[in-house]
């Protein structure tokens, strides 16, 4: 059998893990072979490959990024690409794709799969936010990545009696601000999930000063809003891709802290730093698990299927019902926060 496999969307720590783990797992306990898309979808339009044999995986398992690279297509290319896609697959004998990805890839995926094309996906993303799975890989090495910053500033604010406003990756989902923030102890956490009011959070910041406490931490999700009417956001429009561009609230609501409660705010926006490097350990694991069953679903036939983590275990689900909607912050899970707020 010949594996063709390919990258999308945003990089992850733990996509090289993937890559190494299915065409370990191709050539030990099958003898397939692996051929590998560059720059995600673009490369399979576009007919760039590169081979992928036991050597060319040595070292990937502790590299972050990816090793096929990762590139946007728009959608709508894609689409008209399909004709396209399926002779390049046809010209290198590839019998079935996996493609690792975010919702965007896997929709993608979803579609090639709906057209015929044998497809086995693999879910990736440090916002956690793909719904069938317990988790992706990336999402726990943002977390410690998130959490060990946030630690960071907790001396440097109590130093100061300042507030600490650290932004943290999180499109539509707040999960990386709910986890990082439990995790490092935050009195404030905004999510996209519930806008926020920036009274609420004026009268929390001075409250606890009032009480005597020495600072505050707020984590922030870059995709939270404010409530309607309670305070101006700008607007950034959306990108080529229909991608929100956003424009800094964490900073925005540092502006608004401090005309409105007269403490000194400071703000961290932590970006990329959450995406780079080493995987940890967690995610090494489950990267490479993904990879095995991915590889195992593809010898078996069973097309059409995500893998996806359930409780300990790796299970297959329908791609169809894996991007049918993202999977955001749960009210319940919110309300855990509640006791660890102001
Ligand atoms: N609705 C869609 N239909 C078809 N292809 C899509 C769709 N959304 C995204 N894609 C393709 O998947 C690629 C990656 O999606 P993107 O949202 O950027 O990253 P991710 O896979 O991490 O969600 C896009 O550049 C595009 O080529
Ligand atoms: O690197 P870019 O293109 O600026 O994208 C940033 C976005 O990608 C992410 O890091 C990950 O999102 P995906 O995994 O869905 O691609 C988001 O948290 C962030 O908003
Ligand atoms: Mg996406």
């Amino acid at each position: 059998m010949r594996i063709g496999i390919l990258t999308g969307g945003g990089d992850c720590p733990g996509l090289n893990a993937v890559i190494r783990s299915v065409v370990r797992t191709a050539a030990n306990h099958y003898g397939s072979e692996v051929i590998g898309f560059r720059d995600g979808w673009r490369g399979l339009l576009e007919d760039r490959t590169t081979p992928l044999d036991i050597g060319a995986v040595d070292g990937l398992l502790t590299r972050g990024g990816t090793t096929l690279g990762s590139a946007r297509v728009a959608p709508g290319l894609l689409r008209d690409g399909l004709d396209r896609m399926r002779a390049v697959l046809a010209d290198h004998d590839v019998d079935v794709l996996v493609p690792i990805g975010g919702e965007g890839t896997l929709t993608a995926a979803h579609m090639l799969s709906e057209a015929g094309v044998p497809v086995v996906g693999v879910p990736k993303t440090i916002d956690n936010d793909i719904d069938c799975t317990d988790l992706t890989f990336g999402f726990d090495t943002a977390v410690s990545i998130a959490t060990e910053m946030i630690d960071r500033l907790h001396t440097t604010a109590e130093s100061h009696q300042r507030v600490l406003l650290v932004e943290v990756m999180g499109r539509h989902a707040g999960w990386i601000a709910l986890h990082a923030g439990l995790a490092a102890g935050a009195h404030l956490t905004l999510v996209p999930e519930e806008p926020f009011d920036v009274e609420e959070v004026c009268r929390l910041v001075t409250a606890r000063f009032e009480r005597g406490d020495s600072h505050v931490i707020g984590v922030v999700a870059e995709g939270a809003t404010p409530k309607p009417g309670t305070m101006a956001l700008r607007d950034g429009g959306v990108d080529e891709y229909g991608h929100r561009r956003f424009t800094g609230v964490a900073q925005q609501l540092g502006f608004e802290l401090e005309r409105r409660t007269g403490k000194e705010v400071r703000t961290t926006v932590l970006g990329h730093v959450q995406r780079g490097g080493t995987p940890t350990s967690f995610d090494r694991v489950l990267a490479t698990r993904f990879g095995l069953h991915a590889t195992i679903a593809a010898h078996e036939g069973r097309y059409g299927q995500m893998v996806a983590l359930r409780g300990t275990d790796i299970e297959l689900v329908p791609l169809g019902d894996a991007v049918a909607r993202l999977k955001t912050v749960t009210p319940s899970r919110l309300a855990e926060r509640r006791a660890f707020t102001g």
